[in-house]
């Protein structure tokens, strides 16, 4: 899809690129000839995903065990990754969501996930730009946010609220720091299958129909599909894309936006559309 050695040359970190769809972006960018640099609190997982990283094609790969809600910690990651030489993109994928009835989410609960969504972004985000604009370097960052960061999303509503935030901070920046030639831009996924998401977002008896017919194209996406998309926006070749947000969801957005009340029509009868028509459904 891509010619080789598209990101020959660049130097990419990923937070929480050591498992879930955060793995699959650095993996394709190793392919492509990037240098990785990925973080994340779980060390031996970072460990297991640097050994593919380099099987992949990574010219080098670095690895921070470090809690993006910490901003000292930050800093010192940034200080020796700079150490070695410039970052010339930043991937801001680390995240933490549960579902929770909002009413009922404890202060510390609103905080988890805000901090690692929100605040560890923006500290990631400045981190990197800071010293771009200091080193007089250009810069690319992505971050993935989700559709609830434009339609909101009933029982994830911290996770929302700072995905909301990171749209923001993306679209504020592109215009601040474009005179730089630092661009910022984020991508919104659909439904792609990780331990993570599953694991925290789906729980047993929640699916009330199945999970594909959540999705106009009537499947889950392939990390691969994203992951080329993400490849994409941090090469050269979107050179003059800032600001803007990629959704890749199959559809799933424009479906919420009808509502859930229209899940059954798609399994109306032409009897059944008959009587709608006439009223008398
Ligand atoms: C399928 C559709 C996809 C939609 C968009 C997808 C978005 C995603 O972000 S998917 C990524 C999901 N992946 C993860 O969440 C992985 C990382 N997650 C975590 O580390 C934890 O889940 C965390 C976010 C809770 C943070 O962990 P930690 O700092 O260790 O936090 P604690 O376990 O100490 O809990 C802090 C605080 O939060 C309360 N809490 C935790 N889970 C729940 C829950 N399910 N419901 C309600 N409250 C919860 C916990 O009780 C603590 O509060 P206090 O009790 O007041 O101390
Ligand atoms: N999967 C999906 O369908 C969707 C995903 N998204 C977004 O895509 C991104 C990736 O999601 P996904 O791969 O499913 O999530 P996962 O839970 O599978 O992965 C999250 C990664 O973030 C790391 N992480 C979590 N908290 C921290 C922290 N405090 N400091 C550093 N690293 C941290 C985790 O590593 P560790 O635990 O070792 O710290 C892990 O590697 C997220 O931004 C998510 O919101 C959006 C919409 C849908």
């Amino acid at each position: 899809m891509f010619r080789d050695g598209l990101m020959s040359g660049k130097k990419v970190l990923v937070t929480g690129g050591g498992s879930g769809l955060g793995r699959s972006f650095a993996l394709r960018q190793a392919e492509l000839g990037a240098e990785i640099v990925i973080c994340g609190r779980r060390q031996a997982v970072l460990d297991e995903t640097a050994q593919d990283l380099l099987r992949a094609g990574a010219p080098s790969v670095d690895i921070f065990s470090c809690d993006i809600r910490d901003a000292a910690a930050i800093d010192e990651m940034f200080d020796a990754i700079w150490a070695k030489g410039p970052l010339t993109g930043l991937i801001n994928n680390a995240a933490g969501n549960f579902v929770a009835r909002t009413e009922r989410l404890s202060p510390k609960a609103m905080d988890a996930v805000l901090n690692i969504v929100l605040h560890g972004s923006l500290y990631c985000t400045t981190a990197a730009g800071r010293r771009w604009i200091e080193g007089g370097q250009p810069g690319t960052v992505l971050s993935v946010v989700s559709s609830a960061a434009t339609s909101g999303r009933a029982f994830t509503v911290p996770s929302a609220a700072a995905k909301a935030g990171v749209l923001a901070m993306t679209k504020s920046l592109a215009v601040e720091w474009g005179p730089y030639n630092i661009r910022t831009v984020a991508v919104a996924p659909g439904l792609f299958p990780t331990e993570g998401a599953w694991g925290n977002l789906r729980p047993d008896g929640s699916d009330k129909i199945p999970q594909a017919m959540e999705v106009p194209l009537r499947r889950l996406g392939d990390h691969s599909e994203i992951a080329n998309l993400v490849a994409y926006l941090m090469s050269d070749e979107a050179g003059y894309i800032s600001g803007e947000c990629v959704t890749i969801d199959g559809g799933r957005d424009l479906l919420g936006g009808g509502g859930s009340g229209i899940l059954g029509f798609f399994d109306f009868t032409d009897a059944q559309w008959e009587t709608a028509r006439k009223g008398k459904g």
